[in-house]
């Protein structure tokens, strides 16, 4: 079982965020503002956010801005709105939400949104559920949730329900482990919880958990450490967290570490990754492993930064 080797994360993290151009480093180029968010919200929850050199990150983060007002992955990459989600959200963890031209970041993300209330993911328009969660929380971390129609956007989601309470990318789309969480996540941000079975969605989340404690994203799969994010998040939402295995689940994630180098897998004995290093140790954060500052389930950031962006005097 052992425990978290909190400090072999934070050293695994800060080579990672250093190294530029090996082989991974390339490979995810075009995710790395997706990466930084990763990174910087696991040093958070650690307690070690302030090892970061805080003006190179945001001027870095500043540079990926398109002209649109959209964010791309890296500096001269197309602007999506998975990006600029990451940025805004990298800009909240440092309290440096001042610097953003808001109005342009609001206009860009509104200019997706669709006649059915969907949002296309950039201007190629890809639709998926999980371009709703990412438009409402971030323009709810902008405080401009009224540059769109919420209304059609929440009745878009509510259109991707499955029979077995669960939701997916696109209305008729099989449930999803990931795309529940985004349906759930922008339901929460909308107060519009009402929508949901919790007792039926409860039920399909809980099932994902299998006999080693891990939880997989659909029937039959093989468990997997990031569903302890995007299962456990949901479940917490719609309050029925109480229906897994807790102690079984942060067993998994911990052997789900390699204590050698530091870093996280999505499974025991995987290579690690930041992606999964982020969601295990944001999956401890929701079991409440100690040492870890609490998590949003909703907003995927520190409790104390939700509540600076939205309580703050
Ligand atoms: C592109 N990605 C994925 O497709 C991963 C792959 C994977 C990891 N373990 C199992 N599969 N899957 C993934 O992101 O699924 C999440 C998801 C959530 C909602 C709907 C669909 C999929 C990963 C990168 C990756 C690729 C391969 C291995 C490890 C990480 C990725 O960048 N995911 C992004 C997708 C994303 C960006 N913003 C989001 C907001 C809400 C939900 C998802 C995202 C992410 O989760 N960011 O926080
Ligand atoms: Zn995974």
């Amino acid at each position: 079982m052992g425990e978290l080797a909190a400090e072999k994360h934070v050293q695994y993290i800060l080579s990672v965020e250093k190294r530029k151009d090996d082989l991974i480093s390339v490979a995810m180029e075009h995710l790395r503002m997706n990466g930084a968010y990763w990174g910087l919200t696991t040093l958070d929850l650690l307690g070690k956010l302030e090892t970061v050199d805080v003006d190179e990150v945001v001027s870095w983060v500043m540079e990926c801005q398109h002209e649109s007002g959209g964010y791309g992955g890296n500096i001269g990459h197309d602007p999506h709105i998975l990006y600029t989600l990451s940025a805004v959200q990298i800009l909240a963890l440092f309290d440096k939400l001042n610097v953003l031209d808001v109005e342009k970041v609001t206009n860009y993300i509104a200019q997706l949104q669709n006649q059915d209330g969907s949002f296309s993911g950039d201007i190629w328009g890809e639709v998926d559920t999980r371009f709703s969660y990412i438009a409402l929380c971030c323009l709810s971390i902008l405080h401009r949730l009224d540059k769109i129609n919420v209304e059609k956007a929440v009745s878009y989601i509510v259109s991707c329900k499955n029979l077995d309470g669960g939701f997916g990318s696109t209305p008729g789309g099989e449930s999803h482990a990931g795309q529940i969480f985004c349906c759930v996540g922008a339901l929460a941000i909308t107060g519009s919880l009402h929508h949901i079975d919790k007792d039926l969605l409860g039920w399909w989340l809980c099932e994902r958990q299998v006999k080693s404690g891990g939880l997989n994203g659909r029937p039959e799969k093989l468990p997997d450490v990031c569903y302890s994010w995007w299962v456990l998040s949901s479940l917490i939402m719609i309050d029925r967290v109480h229906w897994i295995n807790k102690e079984k689940l942060v067993k998994f994630i911990l052997d789900c570490q390699d204590t050698e180098n530091g870093g996280i897998s999505d499974r025991p004995d995987d290579a690690v990754d930041v992606y999964h290093t982020y969601f295990g140790v944001a999956g401890l954060s929701h079991l409440e492993y100690p040492g870890l500052k609490a998590i949003d389930p909703a907003y995927a950031l520190p409790v104390d930064v939700v509540n600076r962006i939205f309580f703050a005097r």
